[in-house]
């Protein structure tokens, strides 16, 4: 193998041990468009899994785009989002525009439904289900389906699911759930495909080929699927099949009900009309409205049971499924509409004394505007329907200005329309319920032009209402009973389909959604083991166990297991932290614990106490503080960066590597860290990505201390004794530390000796040296607890040094990176300050800057800081802090605590905590560090700057 290939190796072997990945690509404008014979297709290939450029694409082009197909393939296509040419087309010359008869050959297996019909045709079934569709009646049976199935199926389903610990697939629940009651409201019995042993049904397998079919169909020239069809091949054969399974199932359902209304006459029993099923409505039909419907027709009663289910089920049960999960994402959403919720419940539900009348809960239901904004931000997100083709009879001029000649295919992308800048503003990807409610706390009215989802004009969706009310119903049901929480690293992304569904991997049966009781019905505190058996469980629940934080008031007494002094008192009180951090600071240590637990780095700052510490910490300020040291500092990161870590992203992206981020600024760190300690630098960062032993030393140590952490103290002390385990790895790392820092020492000194013999020395650049080099020249006389002469000393201020600098910085950095390469609105933000900000000098590269300059441009990006505070208040580098008082004492939340008992801060939680930073706290906001006169807001006295802190942030 040669040299080339090892590196290739090692970084894909690093890369699966790291969690961040990000791929380095060059915009889409590269990518040739236009193809000879082929004409776009190639590039619509190459974008279709980038959803981003093809977003761009189109902003770029005035919100609409024409695609040439292949050559001869009649597959041009016009795409546009433009809201004034959806205006134009679907209402105001409504008439010249129909589906096209592409479009119904396309979906000709649903018949001649409304939802393909044209023409008079279409008017007829328009207005019949319209009238049938606004009766009260109907719309009081359809809740009452939905509340009942709801309360007799669905939540006793979760409840024995939640009690199994089952993960379970809501997407799949929800379809189900609206395949029975879609049923139930269209021929007036149920299937119960929703159980406990969901069985599979014919005809709702036969609508997933049948959708899945028509998409393939979509893709492929018309030649192709229509030769395909007469042969019986493929994807045409599912579709055959569904077809033949539509008109069988429909035609036993309509045997049933025409023998049903028969009994019915029979007896004169006529039941109300108003809340009558969709089936028997359409067979009672007065043919004298609607000349063109035929109830006698078993082929028209076929069309519309299909098209009912089809306009009832999977959209409502897809809008739903991304709401679940978007909330689940969004826990302050979440909490908020938690909040509506039980605000707005009347009492008597709540204390369960009377039943609702359909009427009651959808007041109650209306009144949940926020919710209503959470259900409409799912859909301009995740539009269930994710596309519309319209078509010109005559030809036309768009108001974009495209000319468009008869027939010719026009696609709305609605699933890219709710993505755009220029329609819904910067922050158009995120989710934003409040972007619906109006100041007055009403809900938003967004012309249906621009907010397409239900489709506009005279064919707007008829059954806007009643989906919303449905899916308020189910949301409200859910959340008052369960939490519903994403399972760890599962992949949600869209799959391409006539409704917009959730591709969640191959495996058929595998589930997303976990569904949980709330914390309280777990044990908590066992005999003898106290609380380390839920430990597991909260590990993996942040959520719950900040949950637990806020209910205790931000401090939570965790109970050891007997005899193992493992009790720990946890806080994130910003009062307590001021109190043991500050004002009471002389009578707090980190304690002898956390110095044995760490005594592999010696007696660095960070586990020094009281006259040593004070010494170290002087020591130490005096050379941070040095306006030479930061600007070497400043120097060495600069060359790095322009010569070593650009250079090697620009292969990366020209090679299309994907790079493990995390190990580049590591790497990257570490030569810089141990250039301003040492000076001498290992260049870990290169193609071939070396390994080096102190880098990995520092890795074991830091893998071990914190088993050290989660294990009682005899364990591990048993384990050093024997040479076992992580122990093992640790010794091995102290005697690296010895030898590499040896190495340094050895080399320092005789430069310096050199330095002294040397006469033509100048002293005057002593103020730049290197932390190693002032440290081995301390003034002992204002230190007197320092030794440099002391070989010890200075291995453990060099390893300290290296400890302090390089993980917190690379890890913060790393963070960062991926927390705006997912909320792209503030990379754009920052973006725009960088370039607004940036002098024409350095712009057109006229002359080098000196590092004050640097400095003072950096120090002018206000938002990029609070971009960086806001990633290390949710990352904090350091995850949390150790103090234990030497006298007892009594904290301001009331606790009591005795001398050297364990208190832990843990920074990560605290990040996290609503009642320290607001509703948003797991929001990513960099806003929220920005003062409104636009300076960095100044932080909460609670929380205490390093003394690095601000020389990293410059750094950075
Ligand atoms: C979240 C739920 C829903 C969404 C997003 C939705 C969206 C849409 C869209 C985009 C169309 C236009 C389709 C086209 O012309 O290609 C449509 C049509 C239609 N929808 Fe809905 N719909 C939903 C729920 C429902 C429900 C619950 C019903 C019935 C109770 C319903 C009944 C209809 C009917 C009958 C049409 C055909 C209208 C026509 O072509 O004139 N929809 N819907």
């Amino acid at each position: 193998m040669d040299k080339l290939n090892v590196s290739q190796v090692k970084r894909e072997r690093s890369a699966k041990k790291h969690s961040v990945y990000l791929h380095i690509k060059q915009t889409v404008q590269s990518y040739p468009w236009n193809w000879p014979v082929l004409g776009m297709l190639p590039g619509v290939l190459v974008r279709l899994s980038r959803i981003d450029d093809i977003i761009s694409v189109l902003e770029k082009n005035n919100l609409t785009f024409l695609l040439k197909g292949p050559w001869f393939a009649k597959m041009d296509m016009l795409f546009t989002v433009d809201p004034a040419n959806i205006q134009h087309m679907l209402s105001s010359n409504f008439s010249n525009y129909n589906k096209g008869p592409e479009f119904k050959e396309l979906i000709d297996v649903f018949g001649g439904s409304i939802l393909i019909a044209d023409g008079e045709l279409w008017k007829n079934l328009r207005m019949s289900s319209q009238a049938i569709l606004s009766r009260q009646g109907f719309q009081n049976m359809s809740m009452s389906v939905t509340t009942s199935k709801l309360k007799d199926v669905l939540l006793p389903l979760f409840s024995r699911f939640s009690e199994d610990g089952t993960i379970l697939d809501l997407q799949e629940v929800f379809q189900r759930f609206m395949f029975d009651t879609t049923l139930v409201t269209t021929i007036g019995s149920d299937p119960q495909s929703l159980s406990t042993e969901m069985p599979e049904l014919e005809l709702a397998k036969a609508l997933e080929n049948a959708g899945e079919a028509i998409v393939f169909r979509h893709f492929i020239p018309r030649f192709m699927w229509k030769f395909q069809t007469w042969m019986g091949l493929g994807q045409a054969t599912k579709l055959i099949d569904a077809g033949a399974t539509f008109d069988r199932v429909c035609a036993k359902y309509i045997l049933a009900k025409r023998k049903e209304i028969q009994e019915i006459d029979h007896h004169h029993d006529h039941p109300d009309g108003e809340s009558e099923d969709v089936l028997t409505y359409f067979m009672n039909l007065d043919t004298s409205k609607y000349e063109l419907l035929k109830p006698s027709d078993d082929k028209f009663l076929r069309d519309t049971i299909v098209a009912s289910i089809l306009a009832m089920r999977d959209t409502t049960s897809t809008a739903l499924t991304w709401f679940f999960w978007l909330i689940s994402e969004n826990p302050y959403v979440e909490a908020k509409i938690r909040q509506e919720i039980n605000t707005n419940l009347p009492k008597a539900e709540s204390s369960q004394e009377r039943s609702w009348s359909a009427i009651d809960r959808k007041d109650y239901l209306n009144k949940l505007v926020y919710l209503h904004g959470a259900l409409f931000e799912t859909m301009r997100l995740y539009p269930p329907i994710p596309f519309e083709c319209t078509s010109p009879i005559k030809s036309d001029v768009l108001p974009s200005g495209h000319r468009i000649e008869a027939n010719f295919s026009i696609i709305i992308p609605i699933y890219l329309m709710g993505r755009m800048k220029s329609i819904w503003g910067e922050d158009a990807l995120q989710f934003k319920p409040e972007r619906w409610i109006s100041e007055t706390g009403k809900l938003r009215h967004e012309p249906s032009s621009k907010f397409f989802v239900f489709n506009s004009g005279p064919r707007i969706c008829p059954g806007k209402n009643l989906a919303m009310l449905v899916m308020k119903n189910v949301v409200v049901e859910i959340l008052q009973n369960y939490d519903i929480k994403l399972v760890k690293g599962h992949k949600v992304k869209p799959k391409p389909r006539l409704v917009l569904q959730m591709k969640h991997g191959l495996r058929k049966h595998f589930g997303y959604l976990h569904i949980k009781q709330t914390l309280q019905s777990y044990h908590w505190n066992w005999p003898v083991l106290g609380m380390l058996p839920a430990v597991p469980l909260w590990l993996n629940r942040i959520d719950d166990l900040i949950w637990v934080i806020e209910k205790n008031n931000l401090t939570f007494l965790f109970k050891g297991p007997w005899f193992t002094r493992m009790d720990m008192l946890f806080t994130v009180d910003p009062a307590n932290i001021h109190h043991m951090l500050s004002s009471n600071f002389s009578n707090y240590i980190k304690g002898p614990e956390f110095r044995e637990i760490v005594d592999v780095f010696g007696n660095a700052m960070f586990n020094t106490e009281a006259e040593l510490w004070r010494n170290l910490r002087m020591s130490t300020q005096v050379i941070l503080s040095r306006q030479s040291f930061q600007n070497f500092s400043m120097s060495v990161t600069t060359s790095k960066i322009k010569d070593v870590l650009l250079p090697l992203l620009s292969r990366f992206s020209e090679e299309g590597t994907i790079v493990d981020l995390q190990d580049v600024f590591r790497r990257f760190m570490f030569n810089t860290t141990v250039v301003t300690t040492v000076v001498s630098d290992p260049q870990s960062l290169s193609t071939e990505m070396p390994e080096f032993e102190l880098a990995k030393a520092l890795e074991d140590a830091g893998e071990a201390i914190v088993i050290r952490h989660l294990i009682p103290r005899f364990v591990w002390k048993f384990q050093r004794w024997m040479r076992l385990g992580q122990e093992k790895k640790l010794i091995e790392a102290g005697a690296t530390f010895d030898r590499v820092c040896a190495k340094y020492i050895l080399a320092k000194r005789e430069e310096i000796r050199a330095q002294e013999i040397d006469h033509h020395h100048d002293h005057s650049d002593e103020e730049s040296e290197d932390l190693l080099t002032y440290f081995i020249k301390l003034d002992t006389s204002k230190y007197e607890l320092l030794k440099p002469s002391d070989d010890k000393f200075l291995r453990d201020t060099i390893l300290a040094s290296i400890v302090a600098m390089r993980d917190t910085t690379s890890t913060a950095l790393t963070w960062f990176f991926w927390l705006t390469s997912k909320n792209p609105h503030v990379e754009a933000k920052i973006r725009q300050e960088i370039n607004t900000n940036l002098p024409k000098a350095e712009s057109s590269q006229e002359r080098p800057w000196s590092a004050n300059d640097r400095k003072e441009y950096l120090n002018k990006l206000v938002y990029l800081h609070g971009a960086l505070f806001e990633t290390m208040r949710l990352y904090p580098p350091i995850p949390f802090e150790r103090s234990s008082p030497i006298q007892s004492d009594v904290l301001p939340s009331g606790h009591r605590i005795e001398a050297n008992f364990t208190i832990i801060i843990p920074i990560y939680l605290m990040g996290r905590m609503r009642s320290i930073w607001g509703e948003d706290a797991v929001e990513f906001k960099p806003e929220r560090w920005i003062s409104e006169t636009g300076d960095l807001s100044l932080l909460p006295s609670s929380l205490h700057l390093t003394p690095v802190q601000e020389f990293v942030l410059v750094s950075i």
